[in-house]
């Protein structure tokens, strides 16, 4: 293998699936995985009771209810700007699609290396199953396997990187985030003053890239980073989380901030194209996923852009 790295953020340097490394019952974490812990490393929950440090929660049946709306509205708009991330309950998308991709997705990860590589990234593209963005072989690795989709338009998929198990509960939960997306999208819009239904319109045709994240357990959770800090380039990102770990993690006011799972919620952030739309009145904000000792967490996380068009 050649030892000079090419910058190339269209691809990935295939890398060990860490699903594998724990299934040799490891004792120590090999080098790659530990990260500077001085710079960036997963703390103890932020949780102190402190109301000022947990997520937004908004409610979609207050929000298209004429008599809570306007109350509403101003709680997404000051969770746009204040946070850029919130948890979404009431949103009308079906437990049995979100359930049914979350079985479908553990399923998937539980295949045989050999089964899951049939699907694994090729030279020159990120999709399929693999890892995200590596580039030099001595980058730090994140402890996590993934699977990289386009769902929407179609007309955008490549059938052969989706797994056979999962192609039917892709088909609908991609639709129905896109649905969930272009309702959030509207409220958003108006939150800044833009006409909700242009927004909604845009999304409604616009695209969407799915990935399910596989962070297995971990002997040394504090040492590691799941998913690095990041803000997402997509216009909105909707995450939901597979049971009921916590792991998910945003940056606020300085501190990391473990986002709860709350039962059915979808995780809804702004993501760096609805920033500059909004004239950074509303931040994409810096996310990363801890991981923990005990038990595999898995999520799903569709990343919603508009129409080319607009
Ligand atoms: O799995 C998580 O909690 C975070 C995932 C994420 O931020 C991403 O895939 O962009
Ligand atoms: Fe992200």
């Amino acid at each position: 293998m050649s030892t000079t790295a090419t910058l190339n953020l269209g691809s990935s340097i295939p890398v060990p699936s860490v699903k594998e490394l724990v299934a040799q019952t490891l004792d120590a974490v090999p080098q790659r995985y530990l990260w500077d812990v001085d710079r960036d490393y997963p703390t103890a929950p932020a949780f102190s009771g402190d109301s000022s440090l947990q997520v937004p929660v908004l409610d979609m049946a207050k929000l298209v209810d004429p008599q809570y709306q306007e109350l509403e509205l101003q709680k997404l708009h000051d969770a746009c700007k204040n946070w850029g991330i919130f948890q979404l309950i009431g949103h009308g998308v079906s437990d049995e699609s979100i359930k049914n991709m979350h079985i479908k997705t553990r399923n998937f990860f539980d295949l045989t290396p050999e089964e899951k590589k049939q699907y694994a990234q090729k030279p020159g593209s990120l999709e399929g199953y693999g890892q995200a963005f590596v580039i030099s072989q001595d980058q730090k690795l994140e402890w996590c396997d993934m699977i990289f989709l386009k769902a929407i338009p179609k007309n955008t998929r490549k059938l052969e990187f989706w797994p056979h198990n999962f192609r039917d509960a892709l088909d609908t939960y991609s639709n129905d985030m896109r649905k969930s997306a272009a309702s959030i999208i509207g409220f958003i819009a108006m939150g800044l003053g833009l006409d909700a239904k242009t927004f909604s319109k845009a999304f409604e045709g616009g695209n969407y890239d799915v990935r399910m994240n596989c962070y297995p357990p971990c002997p040394e959770p504090e040492r590691v980073i799941g998913i690095s800090s990041h803000a997402d380039i997509s216009a909105i990102t909707l995450l939901t989380d597979c049971g009921h770990i916590p792991g998910l993690q945003v940056l606020k006011d300085g501190q990391w901030v473990f986002i709860e799972p709350i039962t059915d919620a979808i995780v809804v952030n702004i993501g760096i194209i609805m920033e500059v739309v909004s004239n950074g009145i509303y931040k994409a904000p810096y996310h990363r996923a801890a991981v923990n000792r005990q038990k595999d967490r898995f999520s799903i996380v569709t990343f919603c852009y508009p129409e080319k068009n607009v």
